[in-house]
């Protein structure tokens, strides 16, 4: 395989790099700038595109590769790929499910747990010296809280299972109801949020799901209650958020996604009461190195004629 052009639109692991550089004749994109020069020489060689959550592959990167075969993404999420578009041309899509979900589960109820706890206002309040001083306050538990999740597929499920063990009662808004899950189902994401004290946000983005959680939503969470986002940042209303935020109509945030990364809203970072992560949710060596053994596995079934193992397309 080792003729066969594949190209990697941006970096994102040392490992899956020289994994891919191994097999196929790896183009770092960007090394390279993706002029006339670049694609005359090698356009017709690119069959396959890797990207991840920072650069995917869209309507321009496809129509410069007119061999492009497959686009393989080191993420579960899908938003960064023009799906009609590789539809239109045939182009197989392929992402990596499954093997990050209980990373990114852990990540949310950590960020819950950091948000309730107050963990990393109290960290900073020892670091600062505070302690010699003053006396912290008290925080909220997260134990048996009412925990609503917004998007009750793998990712969202697995955050209702660590939950329940927290003694948390659980409620879900999804496209359709989830009779064997056990859990109570609101249609109205509105009023999910509204008998919720945590919002989790683990959907997928689409069209329907882009500010998903507006202003209506965020109020209905109210003063006491916890958004946390672990889907994508465009799910919130990222300015509508900071309002809240900063007049008090929502308690807390934890964040590890938002809508123009890696810029974050400054505003926030003068709260206590939001923790803020730089999109890692799936960053653990484990899950890191399960994903890019699984965008290998695909490439290389696309290119035996094998089925491949993570179809979207
Ligand atoms: O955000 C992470 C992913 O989509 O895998």
């Amino acid at each position: 395989m080792e003729s066969i052009g594949v190209a990697m639109t941006t970096p994102m692991f040392t490992y899956l790099e020289q994994q891919l550089e191994r097999r196929f004749n790896l183009f770092k994109l960007w090394n390279h700038p993706l002029d006339s020069h670049f694609l005359q020489e090698n356009a017709q060689s690119i069959r396959a595109v890797v990207g991840c959550t920072k650069s995917g592959a869209d309507a321009c990167l496809i129509d410069s590769f007119p061999a492009l075969e497959i686009v393989a993404t080191f993420s579960v999420g899908l938003d960064k790929i023009d799906l009609p578009k590789c539809m239109e041309k045939g182009i197989r899509v392929v992402n990596t499910p499954d093997v990050l979900t209980d990373d990114v589960a852990d990540a949310a109820i950590g960020l819950a747990m950091a948000v309730s706890r107050r963990i990393s206002e109290s960290d900073r309040f020892v670091r600062s010296g505070s302690w010699t001083k003053d006396r912290f306050g008290l925080a909220t538990r997260f134990n048996g809280k009412s925990v609503g999740i917004l998007g009750l597929g793998r990712i969202g499920s697995a955050i209702a299972k660590r939950a329940e063990a927290f003694g948390c009662l659980i409620g879900y808004s999804a496209r359709s109801e989830k009779h064997h899950s056990g859990y109570k189902y609101f249609p109205s994401v509105l009023d999910l949020a509204a008998n919720s004290q945590i919002l989790f946000v683990s959907c997928a983005l689409t069209e329907e799901t882009r500010h998903i959680v507006n202003r209506e939503v965020i109020n209905a969470l109210g003063p006491n209650g916890i958004l946390i986002n672990v889907g994508r940042g465009a799910h919130v209303d990222e300015s509508e958020l900071v309002s809240a935020l900063l007049e008090g109509r929502l308690g807390g945030a934890g964040l590890d996604v938002f809508e123009n990364e890696p810029h974050v809203p400054e505003q926030l970072f003068e709260l206590g009461n939001v923790v803020l992560l730089p999109h890692v949710g799936t960053d653990t060596i484990e899950t890191s190195i399960a994903m890019a053994n699984l965008v290998i596995s695909n490439l290389e079934a696309h290119f035996r004629n094998e089925p491949l193992i993570t179809p979207v397309i």
